[in-house]
């Protein structure tokens, strides 16, 4: 038995590790249907989409469209309470408590700041190639990688992260590369999302090194380190995701003020853990729409079943784990990554794709073989 981390500890569940799915939460004793059984208080790193932004409390993730099934045409889907200051982006809240709350923590004042810096540096990073054979150099500084790509062993994704490091150890040819960047949408997601997890590790240092009680909790960085690397099947399975990683990478690299340059090494080991770990920031229970996402480090623990006895509740950014029927000592405790209301091959395949693993739960195993 592996134990988990000390922080992980409750009255219910403990760290095991299987012999088919890594580690894992078991029940310690029996349990009743609708049972809290952990709570993750909040994420490491999370993003909410840059569309969503006036849309969704900084603070609770509260969606100012939820309540209205249909909308109601013409209303203000734009949350009213604001927080603004010069040099950094602006946060809108659901209310003054949860603006009270969010102000309370210096890492949100910095995340909006290095917003509006990723921002901005994403606009002066779109300059027009001036001929046809500087974009053909420029695409040939970094590696580039195609769906069904075969080559992507780990070698090769060494050697991909090692030619991105090289470019940024010159401060020269750094610049001139980012200045024809053109970061996709979503590869400046990824950029947000990684700023986020940069700012709380510099945020953290320095709270330990200030007044004790005035810390705030956070799951630290080791904690996040200890997450299941997935880098090398979610590469396979999606080769031009290197290239996209490399990008934002480089990005990062130019656009983040000096005193988060020690943090770069953040980048690729978020990247590694992001995939098959993090959560969808989902509008209600009914999830229609996503509207971001985040690594909530205690919960990525629980494995997948497509049987599952647990589901997940979020309440602003804690997400609870509750019991949806009885279970017994000594069960494993799962929730459901996917619609499991499928077939098994397209359960597994969804799986595969997705979430990179080749699902080995009791529903799985029993459905597929031979009667
Ligand atoms: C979010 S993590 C869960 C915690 C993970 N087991 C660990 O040790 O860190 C997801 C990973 O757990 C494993 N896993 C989860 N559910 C599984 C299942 N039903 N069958 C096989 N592997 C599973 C896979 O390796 C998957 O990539």
């Amino acid at each position: 038995m592996q134990s988990g981390p000390a922080t992980f500890a409750s009255d219910y569940l403990e760290l095991r590790t299987t012999t088919f799915g890594g580690r894992s939460f078991f029940a310690i004793w029996d349990i009743k249907p609708g049972t809290r059984i952990h709570s993750s208080e909040a994420p490491f790193a999370h993003v909410v989409y840059k569309d969503y932004r006036r849309e969704v409390c900084a603070q609770c993730f509260a969606y100012s469209a939820s309540d209205h099934i249909p909308p109601i045409v013409g209303a203000s889907r734009t949350w009213n309470v604001k927080w603004s200051r010069e040099g950094a982006a602006t946060a809108w809240f659901c209310n003054e408590t949860c603006k009270e709350v969010w102000q309370r923590d210096e890492a949100s004042s910095l995340l909006i700041e290095v917003d509006a810096i990723l921002t901005k540096s994403r606009m002066t990073t779109r300059k027009k190639f001036k001929s046809p054979q500087e974009e053909v150099n420029f695409k040939a500084v970094l590696p580039s990688f195609e769906a069904g790509d075969k080559t992507t062993n780990q070698a090769v994704i060494d050697q991909a992260w090692a030619t991105a490091e090289a470019l940024v150890a010159s401060k020269a040819n750094l610049a001139l590369y980012c200045s024809t960047l053109h970061l996709e949408d979503m590869e400046f997601e990824i950029a947000r999302l990684i700023a986020s997890a940069i700012v709380h590790r510099y945020s953290d240092d320095r709270i330990d090194r200030s007044e004790p009680s005035q810390a705030i909790p956070r799951k630290p960085w080791s904690q996040f380190l200890d997450l299941q690397k997935n880098e090398l099947r979610s590469v396979q399975t999606r080769p031009y995701m290197l290239s996209a990683y490399l990008r934002t990478y480089v990005f990062l690299c130019n656009a983040l003020p000096r005193h988060f340059q020690p943090y770069v090494n953040t980048v690729r080991e978020v990247l590694a853990r992001d995939t098959g770990n993090s959560f969808g920031i989902w509008d209600g229970d009914r999830r229609d729409e996503m509207m971001g996402w985040g690594i909530w480090v205690s919960a990525s623990y629980f494995n997948h079943s497509c049987t599952p006895s647990v589901q997940k509740v979020r309440q602003g950014r804690v997400l609870h784990l509750e019991t949806t029927r009885e279970i017994q000592a000594g069960e494993e405790l799962c929730i459901s990554y996917i619609e499991t209301d499928l077939p098994v091959a397209e359960r597994r395949r969804e799986l595969e794709e997705s979430w990179f693993f080749t699902c080995r739960c009791y529903r799985c195993e029993k459905d597929s073989s031979p009667q």
